[in-house]
């Protein structure tokens, strides 16, 4: 399989004068090529924060402390290492993002046509009537047939629906190589959700881009994705396959993920939630396994010694002291 995007043991840390403590730590992530890629957690685990370090887009207290993002294409790049400048090139061109809420990506101000050539002025040498045809072209295959006038429509004219897919067409106009999708449904209505995930889907198929699906729902995962890397309190505890990981969860956090979708009550409402909350990071800076305190099965070493990733099976790794050998634990 050949990688589009490699992070290798990336840990991102707060930086002020008054707070200095690690967030996310150790990530290991590699994006195969057309690969559909998930990562999965809880509020606060830290997904948008790798999605937003991919993008080199961290607010200014939070910084790289060690590791590498590299983007494998014509040019192979680290993308911690390259400059604002040379980073706008990537972006919109060489990876896309598409947001929870349109409205945070969409400019009030401007009309969607401005908006969804603004890419095409930036990126490449096409002529007015050419960027336009494209334009049109590309909300024509989001699902948007009226595309002449929504080209003059400002968004808050349109609804929820039609922003996520004015912003999809958005993302990837320049033919990305990997979009980023942070909970990309999540505000829709459910009826619009699947159709949205069908979206992106069939484009990310017909341009070959691979998609980084960030969410807290197992279950876009399953519709969408062929691997996945499951984040707790700042770093991966489990990476295999999406079909492995429902056949056979190995972390006992994963396997509490998995327990709340399959007691979903008649309102969609979870009857076994993982009792506890995840720890903050400064809470974090002093345990052993960060699951430790949520965890049924947690032994003494859990609270005071982290456990490496380990492969537990073929292409199926896990962060956890229970795949350890009782001897190597009581060493
Ligand atoms: N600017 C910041 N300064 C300090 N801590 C931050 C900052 N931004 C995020 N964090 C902390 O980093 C952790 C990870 O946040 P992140 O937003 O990546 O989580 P998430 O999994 O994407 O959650 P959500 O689904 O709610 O967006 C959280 O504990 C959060 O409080």
């Amino acid at each position: 399989m050949s990688t589009v995007l490699d992070i290798e043991n990336l840990s991102i840390d707060v930086k002020t004068k008054k707070q200095n403590f690690n967030i996310i730590k150790g990530i290991d992530l590699k994006i195969g090529k057309k690969m559909k890629y998930g990562i999965v957690g809880e509020s606060g685990s830290g997904k948008s924060l790798t999605s937003l370090a991919i993008m080199n887009l961290l607010p200014d207290v939070l910084n790289i402390s060690e590791g590498s993002i590299t983007l494998k294409t014509e040019n192979e790049k680290d993308l911690t290492a390259l400059t604002k400048r040379q980073m706008q090139h990537v972006r919109g061109n060489e990876i896309s993002m598409i947001f929870q809420e349109p409205m945070t990506a969409l400019d009030p101000l401007y009309t969607i046509e401005h908006q969804l050539l603004e890419v095409l002025r930036f990126h490449t040498k096409l002529s007015k009537k050419e960027m336009r045809d494209l334009g049109l072209e590309m909300l024509e295959k989001v699902g948007i047939s009226r595309g002449k006038e929504i080209f003059k429509s400002y968004p808050h004219q349109l609804s929820g629906g039609m922003r996520q897919r004015v912003m999809i067409a958005m993302a990837l106009i320049c033919k990305p190589k990997l979009l980023i999708a942070d909970e990309p449904t999540t505000a829709l209505d459910v009826t619009i959700q699947a159709q949205i995930l069908d979206l992106m889907n069939d484009l990310s198929e017909t341009n070959d881009t691979s998609i980084l699906m960030i969410t807290h729902d197992l279950g876009v995962i399953l519709e969408t994705c062929e691997r996945v890397a499951v984040m707790y309190a700042g770093q991966v505890v489990e990476e295999t396959t999406v079909r492995e990981l429902f056949k056979n969860p190995k972390h006992p956090y994963t396997q509490g993920l998995l327990e709340s979708i399959k007691t979903l009550g008649d309102r969609g409402k979870s009857l076994y939630s993982i009792p506890g909350n995840v720890p903050t990071p400064p809470q974090y800076q002093e345990m052993g396994c960060r699951f430790a305190t949520r965890c049924p099965y947690a032994m003494d070493i859990c609270k005071t010694k982290e456990p490496d990733m380990i492969e537990v099976e073929h292409d199926h790794k896990s962060k956890c002291w229970l795949h350890v050998e009782e001897d190597a634990v009581h060493e």
